[in-house]
């Protein structure tokens, strides 16, 4: 395990989920508030050019991560535009854009990744969790936690620890963590 970690974003929130589940694991989580350009492409594409711009940035190793939320309906997308979405239209936008559909599904998907520095190929660690759109529930203060609902609660509506439990990111956070252990592993 590395000692701390230099993640790259400009959401405070996905900061503190990050440190729930890194800072008790003895990883130390050091951030800086840059917002990356982010190119068009699949989720992995945007999150790799994420990351090599945010090594060239800082010069050294970085952590990135990039979320997207796929409607089944509309064959993944928003997918890597929901924040475009999400601050255009709102929680009711959201729901309203599967108004003409009977299937209201959607996964969450949240990619990280780690790039040891400046022209280095990045690794990425991925994490998926199921739920469909429903009207907003719960605190509306982390993105469209509050329409996504998992297993009859919106994410909103989770504790803390509950809501990583299950997901996205705490399914690519758990991948991250068996990763950077099996290279601790090798080392040795
Ligand atoms: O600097 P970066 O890390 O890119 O932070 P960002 O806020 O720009 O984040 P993204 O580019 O990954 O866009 C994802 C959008 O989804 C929102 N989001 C990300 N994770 C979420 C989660 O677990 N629950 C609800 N909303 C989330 C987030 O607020 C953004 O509007
Ligand atoms: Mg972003």
């Amino acid at each position: 395990m590395p000692s701390h970690l230099n993640f790259i974003t400009g959401n405070a929130n996905k900061l503190r989920e990050v440190k729930f589940v890194l800072d008790p694991a003895g990883i130390e989580v050091r951030s800086q508030s840059i917002d990356i350009e982010e190119v068009q492409g699949t989720v992995e594409e945007v999150t790799k050019s994420k990351c090599k711009k945010a090594a060239e940035t800082v010069n050294g190793p970085v952590l990135v991560e990039d979320t997207a939320l796929c409607y089944k309906a509309l064959g993944d997308l928003p997918g890597p535009y929901i924040k475009w979405f999400m601050t255009a239209v709102g929680h009711d936008g959201l729901n309203n854009l599967l108004a003409a559909y009977e299937d209201k599904s959607a996964e969450a998907v949240c990619t990280f990744g780690y790039c040891e520095g400046p022209g280095q190929e990045p690794i990425l660690f991925q994490g998926r969790c199921q739920g469909k759109i429903v009207p907003a529930r719960g605190p509306a203060d982390f993105g469209w936690d509050a329409v996504f609902e998992h297993n009859g609660k919106t994410f909103a509506e989770m504790e803390k620890a509950e809501k990583s439990a299950i997901s996205h990111r705490g399914m690519a956070l758990k991948k991250l963590q068996e990763w950077f252990n099996e290279e601790n592993a090798t080392l040795n």
